[in-house]
């Protein structure tokens, strides 16, 4: 056991290439038993190489792995029980039902969870006799989802687990994740949807290019790409754009089309309407705009996360 229990898994300078591809760079990162954890980033960022590294998948070519103190190479049994994965796009035999398939895989671990138990958490019960095959996209990835707890491990891995998902079923799954983490299971969760992170992450590490660009909790990477605040509004009448620039609050003045866009402090919005209103030029449809994810990877990775995906 490691000597601190903050340190459920610990990777330091993780390292991994295929050939000429460099797949994973320089990764560190630690997880806390009890959080779900998001690993973050555009396709090909090196996520999955990361995690199916923790789960004892992938040798590294340089860094090491530990999960509860153990080299996840090297322990493979006790890994096995300690970690479940969700692999991507997994796939089971078409005719195999979904309670056969917990069944089946219960038998690998010495002490399973209770396959008719884990069907009725997952909302599977009514479909536990139908065929993989004949199951919906949301039932699928839930009895994915399944499988990767039939082992009572301490560690879920959740690798793009809403993709292809129909946005109620998107949130359905969400929920399911947040009761998983609730039951006692930590949950490394592997996106590519800042959305979901943002909703369900503890703390995210955010990778791009094989290197964490930032780890932080989702409130902590928005606060750090703050560069300040941004209002639009517009107005009835005419504005001296040199009114609004010579309040110290204010950093830039801009239009887009008839809209004023002004950028500047926290101090921003209520300098902006006094100064107008005491011009009876009261703005009208004002809105300020919230910091998200996206802003973060913006500010963080140096490009837009859609542009870095493509
Ligand atoms: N088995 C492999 N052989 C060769 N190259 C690989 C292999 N697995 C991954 N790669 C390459 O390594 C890089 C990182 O892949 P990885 O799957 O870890 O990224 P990812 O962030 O999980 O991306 P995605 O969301 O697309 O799965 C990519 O360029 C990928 O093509």
């Amino acid at each position: 056991m490691p000597e601190n229990d903050t340190d459920l898994v610990v990777v330091t300078n993780l390292r991994k290439t295929y050939g000429a591809t460099v797949a994973v760079d320089d990764v560190s990162l630690t997880v806390h038993p009890g959080e779900i954890f998001g690993i973050l980033g555009p396709n090909g960022a090196g996520k999955t190489t990361t995690v199916e590294s923790i789960a004892g998948l992938r040798t590294p070519d340089a860094g090491t792995v530990r999960v509860v103190g153990l080299d996840p190479r090297k322990r493979r049994t006790e890994i096995t029980s300690l970690i479940g994965v969700q692999l991507q796009a997994s796939e089971l035999p078409e005719k195999i039902k979904a309670r056969e398939a917990l069944e089946l895989y219960a038998s690998f671990y010495p002490n399973p969870a209770d396959p008719a138990d884990l069907l009725e958490r997952l909302g599977l019960t009514k479909v536990r006799n139908t065929a993989f095959a004949k199951l919906s996209g949301g039932q699928k990835q839930r009895l994915s989802i399944a499988l990767a707890l039939i082992g009572n491990p301490r560690i879920a891995i959740l690798d793009e687990l809403t993709t292809g998902l129909d946005p109620q079923a998107r949130r359905d799954t969400w929920e399911l994740v947040k009761q998983i983490r609730d039951s006692g299971v930590t949950i490394i969760l592997v996106t590519h949807f800042m959305e979901e992170a943002e909703y369900l992450c503890d703390r995210i590490a955010i990778i791009d290019n094989g290197l964490v660009v930032a780890l932080d909790t989702p409130a902590g990477l928005i606060e750090a790409a703050r560069s300040g605040q941004r209002i639009t509004f517009r107005v009835r009448g005419e504005l001296d754009d040199a009114i609004l620039k010579a309040l110290p609050a204010v950093d830039s003045v801009q239009h887009d089309g008839d809209r004023v866009v002004v950028t500047g402090n926290d101090d921003l919005l209520v300098a902006v309407v006094t100064v107008l209103a005491g011009r009876g030029l009261a703005p009208v449809d004002l809105q300020t705009e919230r910091t998200t994810l996206d802003d973060a990877f913006l500010a963080l990775a140096g490009r837009d996360f859609e542009g870095a995906r493509r």
